[in-house]
């Protein structure tokens, strides 16, 4: 019997219109495992608040994202399909699908239905896990699968950032630049998280928000933050980039509560305080190219960093539709 395999990414609104971000950023942020506060708050803040003052702006911003195939986090996703589906062969069936909006997680599951498949293979496209990205792409096939009558044997991959193909492409990537620039400084800018779930989501051992994420065992595999400081590890290791050179950081915050520090635009000011002028930036938390590596660091950090004197910020971009992206996404289906 065939095996299906999803693969699920975050979702993009439909269309840079301002309707369609609005139906997006609904759909996205009165997700409970994104916005987790009671359940009537979280409505107001979503309706009163985020849907009619954030959605001009961000339609904005992703008029500045949007190439002529759409959103890059969607055809990045969908550019997968064909070379996987190729290395994977006859046994195999393989589909993808965006946590919200389209193409959805249900019709991505009908889909693999639809093929007869004996087996599904969930990759939620987040090299670290979070309860905001993959624990919600888990619960949502859950939910999905739960009212079927025939529930087949189902598996997760929860994280791959120890993969040695997923770090490859990223330092592939990067020595590229490096090769062409002598850069000051390096900054690893993940998406960041409201620190209260990074203390919730500590299983065994309490996460501090300090130091104790510098190692990475059993203990803390599943914290966010303990796993952005194991990644970036790991990418400095190959690059050859000395401790001293770089900075872990957190961007995109939202709404008053405190986020998970240090700030990726308090970073970039400091810096440039400090006299580094060429910095070259990384962004291990996505796989394709989205509002928040594009726009966000390459193009609003970019010019923040030099307003604040910097002189050259570049961003290596995501994996997208790398060869050995592909193959590394081929080793964790055929892991199981
Ligand atoms: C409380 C708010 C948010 C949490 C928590 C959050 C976690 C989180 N998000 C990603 C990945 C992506 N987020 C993207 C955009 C985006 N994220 C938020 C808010 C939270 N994210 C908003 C409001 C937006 C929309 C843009 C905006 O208005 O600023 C994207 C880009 C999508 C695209 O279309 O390009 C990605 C990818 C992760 C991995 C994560 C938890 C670790
Ligand atoms: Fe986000
Ligand atoms: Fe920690």
């Amino acid at each position: 019997m065939k095996t299906g395999v999803l693969l699920v990414n975050l979702g993009t609104p439909d269309s840079t219109k301002v309707g369609d971000v609005r139906k997006y950023l609904r759909e996205f942020l009165t997700d409970k495992r994104v916005i987790d506060i009671p359940a009537v708050s979280r409505w107001m803040l979503v309706n009163l608040i985020i849907a009619p003052f954030r959605a001009p702006k961000s339609a904005a911003e992703y008029r500045r994202l949007f190439t002529e195939r759409g959103s890059p986090l969607k055809y990045y996703t969908e550019d997968l399909l064909e070379p996987l589906r190729s290395i994977l062969g006859k046994d195999y069936v393989v589909e993808y699908a965006m946590r919200y909006q389209s193409p959805s997680i249900q019709v991505g599951l009908d889909k693999l239905r639809e093929q007869h498949v004996g087996k599904i293979h969930v990759i939620p496209l987040f090299p670290q896990y979070a309860s905001a990205s993959t624990g919600s792409v888990i619960d949502k096939v859950m939910e999905i699968t739960k009212t079927w009558q025939i529930i087949p044997e189902i598996r997760f991959t929860s994280q791959f950032l120890e993969e040695e193909k997923f770090l490859q492409v990223i330092v592939n990537k990067g020595k590229k630049r490096m090769e062409k620039t002598d850069y000051d400084h390096f900054v690893f800018s993940y998406h960041g998280l409201p620190e209260r779930q990074i203390l919730k989501g500590s299983v065994g051992e309490q996460c501090q928000l300090g130091t104790c994420c510098n190692q990475f065992h059993d203990r803390n595999r599943y914290c966010y933050r303990a796993q952005c400081y194991q990644t970036t590890r790991l990418l400095a290791d190959r690059l050859g980039i000395p401790e001293e050179k770089y900075t872990v950081c957190f961007q995109s915050r939202l709404g008053r509560d405190p986020w998970i520090k240090p700030y990726t635009d308090h970073v970039l000011e400091d810096l440039a305080k400090k006299g580094k002028k060429k910095v070259l930036a990384f962004s291990p938390a996505f796989v394709s190219d989205c509002l928040e590596t594009t726009v966000e660091v390459g193009e609003t950090y970019k010019e923040d960093f030099i307003k604040a004197g910097g002189e050259q910020w570049d961003l290596v971009e995501s994996l997208n539709d790398d060869p050995l992206w592909v193959e590394c996404l081929a080793d964790l289906v055929r892991s199981v």
